[in-house]
């Protein structure tokens, strides 16, 4: 039987796959025992991330090849707009970020990410567009769905983890997936090449909430 090519792509990527998604800032959110400075540092540069992302959402809006997909597209814009940004602000205000959220400069996973991200949006490639966004939405489902439960008391943790494992975000999941299997291999030497790079910088993200 062969493999899904998202699955495909996904084993290509390890030991980084792994070391990201068994991370100690997984490990430590999902025990709600991560200290406040990390996951200050974490959300802070987070939250920078998030705009490109948008971005990207965008162009995925624009090159994709069905109405069906860049309807589904639509829909995710709208909940990363709404429910995701009113997180970051409510986190933010438990966790006392001020202007540091402004000040602090890009981390240099962060800058490499709005990078990858803007060339993924300017190649106007939808293979490409998907490679990144399949990445930055399964490696999160992956381990936010593994995370023991109850979940902590903290709304800043537990809310980080339920944003990336619902029935919606499951189902989203599903359709980036379906779709790189779908239009993926006709690319296979871009997909191949910025899937990798993208869970290298996943991995690198997470490292930088420590340093
Ligand atoms: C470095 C980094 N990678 C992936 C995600 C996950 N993520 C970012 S935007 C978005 C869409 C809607 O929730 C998701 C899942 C993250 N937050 N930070």
């Amino acid at each position: 039987m062969t493999e899904r090519y998202s699955e495909q792509l996904r084993a290509l990527s390890e030991p980084d796959w792994s070391a990201a998604t068994e991370h100690r800032f997984v490990r430590e959110l999902c025990a709600g025992t991560i200290a406040p400075g990390p996951m200050r540092r974490y959300l802070i540069q987070d939250h920078r991330f998030l705009d490109s992302f948008l971005r990207l959402l965008g162009a995925a809006i624009a090159t994709a090849d069905t109405m069906e997909a860049r309807l589904r597209f639509g829909r995710s814009a709208g909940v990363v707009s709404g429910e995701e940004n009113t997180y970051f602000l409510r986190a933010f205000a438990s966790l006392g970020v001020g202007a540091e959220r402004d000040t602090d400069p890009d981390s240099a996973p962060t800058a490499g990410f709005k990078a990858l991200m803007r060339e993924a949006a300017e190649s106007g490639s939808y293979p490409a567009v998907l490679s990144v966004l399949c990445v930055a939405e399964w490696l999160y489902l992956d381990w936010a769905m593994r995370a023991p439960r109850p979940l902590p008391a903290d709304f800043v943790h537990a809310e980080w983890i339920t944003l990336h494992d619902n029935p919606d975000f499951r189902q989203f999941v599903s359709v980036l997936r379906s779709e790189l299997d779908r239009v993926g291999p006709g690319s296979d030497a871009e997909c191949r090449d910025v899937f990798r790079r993208a869970v290298a910088l996943e991995r690198q993200f997470l490292d930088d909430a420590y340093a």
